[in-house]
Parts: structure tokens; sequence; C-alpha cells
């Protein structure tokens, strides 16, 4: 059974949600959002995605519209401040959104910009926030990457510093500071491989790229390493989705990468996920008058979303 295409586009809105800052080449995050009788749900699969892998964003829409959250085990999540990769002077404004942040996740490797960049970035964030965590979404050799964890101080951990899971358990070898797979979890053909390859001390999960909330938990189920849930620059749909999944998981011991709301100038409801000495508690999220996307723009997801449901219906496994 899977929830009918009909009932999904009858409630379908296109949004365009402007953000505050450029964030992995993004000015402009665009998605759809459905109402099942759970909920809202979202598909916002980055645009680039071919429909296959974008298909998996559709299955964690329709879960959370027609299935809901989760039973939660803790009333509430701690988030971290999220830095992109922006230059040093402008970091206290981006930190300025996310107040009583604890942690920061700062971008780091991002093409164009240097080590010293980073080491710039990160040092004017350290000044301001206790913890601090990189991402460098697989942008650094092996050698560059244990080259900049030497040159970046004392880090939580570096999520995804090279490409491939061999690459990883090399710099895991070679350094003192943990690494967290991001990418090698969420792109791979099997998410267990980086447990097998020893190839992180933490795993980063995120709720629309792995097929829903109930996914990600049984994932979490397999992986013997501390978890992180972090958003896919979600709408407050989506950050609703990964709320409900950090607070349903049996152990959390790490901050969530779910404060990225505050990156947009504008989200889809008049309740958006705003962290409270930085931490957020599970709630459904109502949508209440979203900024649209243009009528091409609106036409270009739908005929994505039809596409990704067939996908989705032929393959069987429907979270509904
Ligand atoms: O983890 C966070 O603090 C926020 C989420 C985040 O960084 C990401 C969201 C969406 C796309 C990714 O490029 C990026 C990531 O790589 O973790
Ligand atoms: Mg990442």
């Amino acid at each position: 059974m899977i929830a009918p295409l009909e009932n999904l586009l009858a409630t379908a809105v296109v949004v365009s949600l402007p953000m505050r800052v450029r964030f992995r080449g993004i000015t402009v995050r665009e998605a759809v959002l459905f109402r099942g009788p759970a909920g809202w749900g979202e598909f916002s699969p980055f645009v680039e995605y071919d429909d296959e892998e974008a298909s998996a964003w559709l299955a964690a829409g329709i879960e959370a519209a027609w299935l809901g959250p989760p039973t939660p085990v803790r009333a509430a999540v701690e988030v971290n401040a999220t830095v992109p990769a922006v230059p040093a002077e402008e970091v206290a404004q981006i930190l300025a959104r996310f107040p009583g942040a604890r942690t920061a996740k700062v971008k780091v490797a991002e093409k164009g910009q240097r080590l010293e960049d980073d080491v710039a970035r990160v040092a004017a964030v350290r000044e301001l926030v206790e913890k601090v965590r990189v991402d460098a979404n697989g942008g650094w050799t092996v050698d560059e990457a244990v080259t900049a964890i030497g040159a970046l101080g004392d880090l939580e951990y570096v999520e995804q510093p090279c490409r491939t899971i061999d690459e990883l358990a090399r710099v895991r070898r070679a350094v003192a500071t943990p690494i967290a797979a991001d990418e090698s979890i969420r792109k791979a053909d099997d998410p267990l491989r980086v447990v097998a390859a020893d190839a992180a001390d933490i795993a980063v999960v995120k709720v629309a790229p792995l097929g829903g909330m109930r996914r990600v938990l049984a994932l979490a189920e397999q992986i013997p390493l501390p978890i992180v849930v972090s958003s896919a620059l979600d709408t407050a749909v989506g950050i609703g989705a990964g709320v409900a999944t950090a607070a349903a998981l049996p152990r959390l011991d790490h901050a969530c990468g779910l404060g990225t709301g505050a990156l947009f100038v504008d989200d889809v409801t008049a309740d958006p996920f705003v962290p409270t000495d930085a931490m957020l508690s599970p709630r459904r999220v109502e949508v209440s008058d979203p900024p649209r996307a243009d009528p091409a723009r609106q036409r270009w997801w739908l005929d994505r979303l039809r596409r990704c449901y067939a996908l989705v219906a032929d393959a069987g496994n429907t979270p509904v």
C-alpha cells in the first residue's frame, strides 16, 4: 500500500525559501510540502540529484504525512549552530542567529578557498562557541586532511574529511581527532560498510536521504556508533521529522545539526523551530502561507514528484 498520488498532489505546495547566506552553493531552497492524515510531509531532494536518489526523500515525506512521528524517549534535543564557509569576519553575524549554542559545526574545504581561510573561520567560531566540529564534505585528500586537522586545533570531530570510506579509515588511523561519516552513510549502497571498515567514530544521519524516520531508527540500531541527526537543509516540516527522530533514539550523546532553519530568511510556518537554550522539542508543524515558487518551478517539482512516486511505488518497500 502506498499513499495515493492524487492525495499528495491535491495538497502539494511548492515553496521557495531565500537563504540568509549561501550554503552548499544554494541561495534559495525549494521544496514540495503535502499533507496527509498524520500531518505535513516534505519532498526536497537537492536539484542535482537523480530520481533514484530523490525517491528516498519522497518515501520520507510520505512517512511523515501518513504515519507521523515515532514515539519519543526524550522531551528535547540539543542542536548545534551551523556556520557556512564564510569569511572569518562574518562569523559573529552568523552565530548571532544561534543564540545559546554550545556546539558549532563549521564548513571547511570549500572549493576556491585555502586552509588559512578555514583556520581563520574556525578560530573566529572558537572565540564565541566552546565546542567546534568541522565538515569538509569530502573535500580533502588524506594528506590534506591530516595537515588541516593538525592546523585547526581542538575539534569535537571532523565530518567526512575525504570522499571514500577507505580514505576516511586512513585519516582515522593517522589522527587522534574523532572522524564522523556523513556522505559515506547517506550516499552508500551499504551504510554499514563504514562500520566494517573501521572508518568512523560517529555516524551522521539525515532523515530524508535515508528514506524516513523509522529507517533511520532501524539503521541506528545496526550502527554501533554514536549518532548525530542532521538536517538536509529542510524546511520546518523536514526539521520536525529530524527532531522527532533524534527524540526517539535510545541514545543521543552529541548536539544534532537541526538548527538550519536559522539560515532561512523565512520558513513555511508561523511557528518555525527556534531553539531555546540550544534545545528543540518534537512537535507538529502546521504550514501557513509559505513563500511559493514561481509557476515554472512548481511544474518542475511536481513532475519530479510524479516520477519519484512511480519509483517508490515500484520498489514496493514503501513506508505506508
Ligand atoms: O549538520 C548541520 O549542522 C547542518 C546540516 C548540514 O550541514 C548539511 C545539510 C545539507 C546538506 C549538506 O551539505 C550539509 C552536510 O553535509 O552535513
Ligand atoms: Mg555533512
